[in-house]
């Protein structure tokens, strides 16, 4: 008898620690479980942490858009992209997916859905309508009308034909023939001309924010922001971080946030004064990932060790290797020496450590207008 309740009490004790055991490590599993996600946007960003921060942005003045901004009702997008069909996605970004659609008026545009549960994008939806909403040139994406309603906030912009050059350039599947054969179709890979062009494109987009009379700070240059149009014109795009510059000052204090590999050292090292020379090094990291079909977050084997882009760049610069960093699809009878030479000391000029020594992008313009004629 004595040893069977002994054996009753053991097996007993055994079952409360296997289960304890797994609760444990359920409960563990749970805190550290992240789902996958592809979203890299901000570095920074801030969380809800009171109802009240929530509802306070989700507030908002219509009186300070643009009163040219169709105001587009939340039937009318549903109808137009079959109840947000999966089937009408053509983007995912940090704060929702983008569908492509026709309005009943016959425009084709891009709907940017925010994500309702995200704090950032009721600010991204402020953003982009207070500094994208009234602005108007050839180099930055359209804006063409907005909905809000309830908690719901979207954007619409105009439709670009040829999606994002990240896409052109990174996007391998573009590459796919039909029969799954790996054969590059006539446009891919991106002529030198053409990656002139679009950079051309991006630093005139630029000057004009830079120029305006409260300049404006993109503070997200990057492949995937510049949008491209039938005819490969770049159009800037994704304001959800632009920040207006006081006319009485030369910076705005900012939380740091931005896209890892475009970054400035001096804004990566916790300095909040965001200045236009924060985009002026973004721009100088997009011209040498355009030239180089490298992503600026990955390393670059340089003498059998792995470097930044940027450190590469600036070696292979100082060695006179400008024409090897150019991407190997493009033919190297399209590229004259002195042009990609000139094109990489640009690159360099404007991803200078010190951000006083980087130049205007207006200065930047003429130096690509020398470099295209
Ligand atoms: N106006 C548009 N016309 C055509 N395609 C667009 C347009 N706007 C966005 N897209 C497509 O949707 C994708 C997602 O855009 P979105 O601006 O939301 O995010 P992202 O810039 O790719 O990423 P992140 O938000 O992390 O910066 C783009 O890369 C592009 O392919």
């Amino acid at each position: 008898m004595g040893p069977s309740i002994q054996a009753l009490i053991a097996a007993a004790a055994s079952f409360v620690v296997i289960t304890l055991i797994f609760a444990i490590m359920l409960l563990f599993c749970k805190r550290t479980y992240k789902p996958p996600t592809y979203r890299t946007r901000a570095v920074n960003r801030p969380q809800p942490n009171r109802c009240s921060d929530l509802s306070s942005i989700a507030l908002f003045d219509s009186a300070s858009f643009d009163p040219s901004l169709s105001q587009i009702s939340m039937s009318e997008l549903i109808d137009a992209t079959d109840n947000f069909s999966t089937d009408k996605i053509i983007g995912d970004g940090s704060f929702g997916f983008v569908y492509k659609a026709k309005l009943s008026s016959g425009v084709t545009v891009a709907i940017k859905k925010l994500d309702k549960d995200a704090f950032q994008g009721f600010r991204e939806f402020r953003a982009e309508m207070e500094t994208l909403g009234k602005l108007r040139h050839g180099n930055i994406v359209k804006i063409f009308g907005y909905c809000a309603s309830g908690l719901d906030r979207v954007l619409i912009y105009e439709f670009v034909e040829n999606g994002s050059l990240d896409q052109w350039l990174h996007d391998t599947s573009r590459n796919d023939d039909v029969d799954g054969s790996k054969q590059l179709n006539s446009l891919c890979p991106l002529s030198w001309e053409t990656r002139v062009q679009i950079v051309r494109g991006v630093a005139n987009g630029l000057a004009y924010l830079h120029g305006l009379e409260k300049p404006i700070i993109h503070r997200d240059i990057k492949s995937s922001n510049v949008l491209l149009d039938s005819d490969f014109e770049a159009h800037i795009s994704d304001f959800g971080l632009a920040r207006r510059i006081d006319t009485s000052h030369s910076h705005v204090s900012t939380q740091v946030a931005g896209t890892m590999g475009y970054m400035p050292p001096e804004y990566l090292g916790g300095n909040t004064a965001a200045t236009v020379m924060l985009d002026v090094y973004s721009f100088g990291i997009l011209m040498i990932e355009i030239a180089t079909q490298i992503r600026p977050n990955l390393p670059v084997v340089l003498d059998g060790q792995e470097v930044g882009l940027l450190e590469w760049a600036r070696t292979m610069e100082a060695r006179n290797k400008e024409i090897e960093m150019v991407d190997s699809n493009i033919s190297r009878e399209e590229l004259s020496e002195a042009g990609v030479r000139e094109y990489f000391r640009i690159a360099c000029m404007c991803t200078n450590e010190k951000s006083r020594e980087r130049p205007a992008m207006s200065y930047v313009v003429q130096l690509l207008d020398e470099l295209v004629a």
